[in-house]
């Protein structure tokens, strides 16, 4: 189910909470969204889900129009929210088969399957359950349904170790029945675990966007050297030629494809020290959030 947006925006009052973001995710891809607090990742699903108009730009799940289309929109998905209010004066037993009962197709031994996995004991009252007991009774509702997308805002909060470990793995079998999965999460682990793809939001604006494979390859390599190494960069072919940061004698070296014509091109030059990293979603994340923009500074400077 392909879910695309081109240059999205959605402008509170004053506020650009979601400044022209383009992005395109497959037919059964798991992509996933990563910014800091504030970043607009939220904003983002809710204008996927029809529940926000955008200011300007378009939304489209399966070509419909996600806010004009939403009632059809609605039919193809199954959406956990990032706080999912729930009756509390049900028990959670009857609150699933109610779910369940709501949708076509809807299935409440699926849902009491996914709750057991989750080890969550139905016969609490909804409103004396803990917070990561009701996040993981939302996550019943929604990972039961066999919707073709999932849209998922932080799935994994509140939950403890284990239990994030099974959410990830029923994840990964939507997947594998061919659901397209969108989730937010402040966890890159997580991120690097079960995605295809991912973005990271920064200010509202799309800051980085790659598929888990392609960043995979990418290595950087540190080294002390007395010679430029720049200089000898053009013995590389030119799709081969990695990133050169060089600071008097030390250098930083990042690839962006294959690995092993570096390290042949390296291993002719007098360097020391060397070592050989993967760049990670660690370092992605870190280098594109070191700048200073929070999103508050930009509410205060719109309210000025
Ligand atoms: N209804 C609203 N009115 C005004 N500002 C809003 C509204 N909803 C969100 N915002 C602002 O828009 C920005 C983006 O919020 P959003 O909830 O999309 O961020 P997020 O990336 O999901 O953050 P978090 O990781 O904390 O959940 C924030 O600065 C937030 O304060």
């Amino acid at each position: 189910m392909p879910v695309i947006t081109n240059e999205l925006s959605k402008r509170y009052r004053d506020f650009l909470a979601l400044d022209q973001v383009s992005l395109r995710i497959d037919d059964g891809e798991v992509f996933g969204l990563l910014g800091p607090n504030g970043a607009g990742k939220s904003t983002l699903i809710r204008c996927l889900l029809g529940f926000l108009k955008p200011s300007s730009g378009t939304a489209t799940v399966d070509g419909l129009d996600c806010y004009l289309d939403r009632v059809s929109v609605h039919t193809k998905l199954s959406y956990l929210p990032g706080d999912a209010r729930m009756y509390r004066t049900m028990r959670a037993r009857s609150l699933l088969k109610m779910f369940a009962g709501l949708r076509e197709g809807g299935s409440w031994k699926d849902a009491f399957d996914v709750a057991d996995r989750l080890e969550l004991d139905l016969n609490r009252w909804v409103g004396l359950m803990s917070t990561g007991m009701r996040q993981k009774l939302a996550l019943a509702i929604c990972l039961s349904v066999e919707a073709p997308l999932l849209i998922l805002d932080e799935p994994t909060a509140n939950l403890d170790p284990t239990v994030r470990g099974q959410v990830l793995e029923l994840i990964k079998e939507a997947k594998s029945r061919g659901q397209t999965v969108i989730f937010s999460s402040h966890v890159l682990s997580e991120i690097e675990d079960v995605c295809d793809h991912v973005a990271i939001l920064k200010s509202g604006k799309l800051a980085f966007e790659q598929s888990m494979e392609d960043l995979s390859w990418q290595h950087r390599v540190r080294a002390t050297t007395a010679i430029r190494v720049a200089d000898h960069v053009h013995k590389l072919d030119s799709e081969e030629r990695p990133t050169i940061v060089q600071n008097e004698d030390r250098v930083m070296i990042e690839t962006k494809g294959e690995l092993s014509p570096v390290l042949k091109w390296l291993a002719e030059m007098p360097l020391r020290n060397v070592t050989v990293e993967p760049v990670g979603l660690r370092s992605v994340y870190d280098r594109i959030h070191s700048a200073k923009t929070v999103a508050s500074d930009r509410k205060a400077e719109a309210t000025a």
